[in-house]
């Protein structure tokens, strides 16, 4: 392997000047936040190495005492942070520093707005990390060395923090990675130990690992003039200060402390650390289960979903710890998909340290402990919508779309999760979801045997879904679904309370009790009426429709198309489609039946047309609208058109 020696100068990635130039304008008021950026970093990278040294112990090549220094220098002007854990090759420090290679990058650059204020936000939620240095230094020196590299192998970057950096490799006595922040004018209220600890303590107290700095210290007198009683000439001496390194934080795991030892601030500060938000949490849980398996675990809920909650290659916010040590934050078994925007540790007495990612893949402990945790998220949402409506909303506005898929993926917990639900309906007939279903089925009908529901593509389509007229109008609430997920969860959840699900678009509406008995009575005779209508429609339509039908769900549209009931919901097909996993129109699913109002004035007009061609237009334009009135896209818009136009320039004549 040849060992690149040359110094280069390599360009930042765009996005990285771009975040650089935001951050700096932006997060000015809050610049201390660099210092537990930096600790947080540090902290991780001793957590990898003590994971790695737990089956190569060489790595620590005995320096053992895992610790965080920082340091000062009022003449140079400059601070260093330096941490004795893994360390970075000269391939990582280019592939880490230099670009942004988190998932959620792109979102992030495209919410960004401009406004100070809400960009402020949005860097927070992402995560500012490293380049948080910039922020109070105009350069920054950081020289690494991986654990287990030979001294010759460090590597140094360097940037001012504008276009480029450069990258050089050095020799580095020690393993890990040094920070030098070489202050901008102006900042000189960091080259102060005061200020330093009060920072280190607000952000970075009560993380498992200690923060030094050096203390001076005065040596004794009283020892110094027993010992050297006789000594006139030492005693005269001016004493020298003596350096001692001091441990400026607690440095005691917050989790393993008891809950009335722990003040909000201290749970938010840890929040910052584990999860590197930088917002408050929204809530918490920490709970400590004895038993066979033994584990704490401190887990929150985030105030702000992260940018890449829809990403696959999104990491994982709960860590595993085996009697404080970190394992792993990568193991994707301690929560569920629908709650991966859980943050926190879990930490186990019950596994043994050297256990390895293969057997935790298939631990039975860590199985039990998954199931544990998951309950206790689920009690901790369920206080939190008892006790805080307005914060439970705040969290729903956030990730309701992500716990619809609690039922889905979720078998054991489906009906505690069923009841964490909120959705928008036709009660409030806004957008908002805050409907649970318990609240509907507080409020069903007398004979209402069914919980109703309507799905669109959007809010709007779904509100305005011709198959709500009859519901409307009898006044039964139907839960009005448009978020992706939405059709998924309905096709999982068939009942809630022991009321079963329905969509007010597919198959036969069957009202029960809810339908009066002369409206039947009346459709009967309607039917027969209409049956040469009927006929002749389904001649025009063809096989665009499985059947044509008399309607019993409109009072206002003239039509509407209804899809089998067992079939998919036409906004399911279109998703599907969209999705590419459709083979053009509507292949897959059966026909939709095209349902007509007869006390539409225009369709009653159809019983009397003689004209056949005029009966076709006004057949395909009414089948056309009912496709559109869904949200729905015609094959052939100018078709539509021109149909409609023809019939239209009648009214002229
Ligand atoms: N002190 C360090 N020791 C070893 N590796 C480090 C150190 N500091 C940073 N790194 C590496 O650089 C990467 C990028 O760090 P950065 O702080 O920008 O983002 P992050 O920590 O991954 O994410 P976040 O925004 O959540 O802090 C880290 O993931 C890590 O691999």
């Amino acid at each position: 392997m040849t060992v690149e020696v040359k110094k280069e100068t390599l360009g930042f990635q765009t996005e990285v000047k771009h975040l650089l130039h935001l951050m700096i304008h932006s997060l000015y008021s809050n610049k201390e936040i660099f210092l537990r950026e930096l600790i947080s970093n540090g902290s991780d990278a001793v957590d990898k190495l003590r994971f790695e040294a737990l089956s190569n112990d060489k790595l620590y090549d005995g320096d053992s005492d895992l610790k965080i220094r920082i340091a000062f220098d009022k003449d140079q002007r400059t601070i260093t942070i330096t941490d004795n854990g893994i360390g970075m090759t000269r391939a990582e420090v280019q592939e880490h520093i230099g670009t942004i290679a988190k998932s959620g990058t792109k979102q992030f650059f495209e919410a960004l707005t401009g406004e100070q204020a809400k960009d402020s936000e949005l860097i927070g939620q992402f995560g500012v990390g490293f380049y948080s240095a910039f922020i109070v230094a105009d350069k920054v020196t950081l020289t690494t060395r991986k654990a287990g590299s030979d001294k010759s192998e460090g590597a140094r970057w360097e940037s001012a923090g504008e276009g480029d950096y450069t990258l050089e490799t050095v020799e580095k006595a020690q393993r890990g990675t040094e920070i030098v922040l070489h202050l901008k004018e102006g900042e000189d209220e960091f080259l102060d130990s005061y200020r330093i600890r009060s920072v280190v303590r607000k952000f970075s107290d009560h993380i498992a690992l200690p923060i030094v700095m050096d203390k001076e210290v005065m040596p004794s007198y009283e020892d110094d003039s027993e010992e050297n009683a006789d000594d006139t000439e030492k005693s005269d001496a001016k004493p020298v200060a003596q350096i001692e390194e001091e441990t400026i934080n607690s440095a005691s795991a917050l989790w393993t402390k008891a809950r009335q030892d722990i003040s909000e601030e201290d749970y938010a500060s840890f929040y910052k650390h584990v999860s590197h938000d930088y917002q408050e949490p929204l809530t918490h849980v920490h709970s400590k289960v004895e038993g066979t398996n033994e584990y704490t675990l401190l887990l929150y809920v985030p105030t702000r979903a992260p940018f890449d909650m829809w990403d696959r290659e999104a990491k994982h916010g709960v860590k595993l710890y085996i009697r404080k040590v970190f394992i792993t934050d990568d193991a994707e078994q301690l929560m569920p998909r629908y709650l991966r925007f859980i943050k926190g540790i879990i930490d186990t007495n019950s596994l043994p340290l050297n256990v390895s990612r293969e057997i935790l893949q298939q631990s039975k402990q860590i199985s039990n402990i998954k199931s544990g945790a998951v309950k206790k998220v689920l009690g901790m949402l369920e206080s939190l919508a008892k006790n805080d409506p307005e914060k439970y909303a705040t969290f729903w506005s956030q990730f309701g779309a992500v716990i619809k898929e609690g039922p889905i993926e979720d078998h054991s917990n489906k009906d505690r999760v069923s009841k964490l639900l909120r959705f928008a309906s036709t009660h409030a007939n806004t957008d908002k979801q805050e409907v649970a279903l318990e609240d509907y089925v507080g409020r069903m009908k007398e004979g209402q045997e069914k919980i109703y529901y309507v799905t669109g593509e959007t809010f709007s389509a779904a509100k305005n879904s011709p198959h709500l007229e009859i519901f409307r109008k009898k006044g039964i609430e139907v839960l009005l679904l448009s978020d992706r997920i939405d059709e998924w969860l309905v096709s999982h959840l068939d009942e809630f309370d022991g009321k079963h699900l329905e969509s007010v678009a597919k198959g036969n509406l069957d009202l029960g009790s809810l339908a009066d008995e002369e409206d039947q009575k009346n459709q009967e005779e309607v039917n027969k009426d209409f049956e040469s209508v009927l006929k002749q429609i389904k001649d025009v339509l063809g096989d665009k429709v499985s059947e044509v039908k008399l309607s019993h769900r409109l009072t206002e549209s003239p039509a509407c198309l209804v899809a089998d009931v067992y079939g998919m919901s036409l906004n399911m097909e279109r998703i599907m489609k969209e999705a590419g996993q459709m083979m053009g129109g509507m292949g897959m699913g059966k026909k939709p039946i095209f349902e007509i109002n007869p006390s539409h004035p225009l369709v009653a007009r159809m019983k009397t047309e003689q004209d056949d061609s005029r009966f076709a237009d006004l057949t395909h334009i009414l089948f056309d609208q009912a496709i559109l009135s869904e949200g729905g896209q015609l094959d052939d818009p100018a078709a539509f058109v021109h149909k409609l136009n023809g019939l239209l320039q009648g009214l002229l004549h």
